[in-house]
């Protein structure tokens, strides 16, 4: 049976979806069956509101699903992507990660595969720590985290997941350096899942 991959972001601006949206590509070229989510994410229409450029996307992020907790336990991976909001992940996707405490003790996530992307406006801006917090969390629930092999990290990503550094007015949108990162990544997490 194929394997299934659950792509979920929380993204205010446009730049982690775009990067979530390259990963199902990139899955479903692995032969994957990916279904893309949204976090929830109770600020969003406040963030449109202060942010010109969040209204640039508003619409495609709001046309994704919410994530439907109940089905998580049916995928083989689940890749988690967020914006780096003070060094760490962002609160939406935090809440999320918390959220999955139903899974926790009975452990139903656990050996299902995790791996986490994220955004940042510098590659200083602590991107790699945003997605150390999304595997810690991960990792307590007994999921088995999908680092970045050397032939990834050597072009500048972090072990942790691919960034995707967006400039200081978030405007600097995923390209091809990404774009291949995310393909080259997925290969071989697909090798990895099997
Ligand atoms: C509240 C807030 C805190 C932020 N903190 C950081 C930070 O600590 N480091 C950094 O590099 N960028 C920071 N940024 C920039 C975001 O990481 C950047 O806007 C985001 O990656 C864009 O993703 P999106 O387009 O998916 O919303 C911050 C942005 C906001 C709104």
């Amino acid at each position: 049976m194929g394997k299934k991959a659950a792509v979920i972001f929380h993204s205010a601006c446009g730049n982690t979806m775009l990067m979530a949206k390259e990963y199902v590509r990139a899955l479903e070229k692995e032969g994957f069956k990916a279904d893309l989510f949204r976090v929830e994410d109770p600020l969003f229409d406040q963030t449109v509101q202060a942010f010109p450029l969040a209204r640039e996307m508003a619409e495609e992020i709001k046309a994704v699903p919410v994530v439907e907790h109940k089905r998580l336990p049916e995928y083989d991976a689940i890749f988690l992507g967020s914006p780096t909001y003070y060094g760490n992940v962002s609160a939406q996707a935090k809440a999320f990660l918390d959220s999955l405490c139903d899974f926790w003790l009975p452990a139903s996530l656990a050996g299902t595969y995790f791996g986490a992307f994220a955004t940042a406006s510098t590659s200083c801006g602590g991107g790699d720590l945003s997605m150390i917090a999304m595997h810690m969390s991960a990792m307590h629930m007994g999921m088995v985290s999908l680092s970045v092999p050397a032939t990834v990290a050597h072009a500048g990503m972090p072990a942790y997941g691919i960034l995707h550094c967006t400039g200081e007015q978030s405007n600097i949108r995923p390209g091809n350096d990404i774009f291949w990162a995310i393909d080259e990544y997925v290969a071989y997490c697909g090798k990895v899942i099997g």
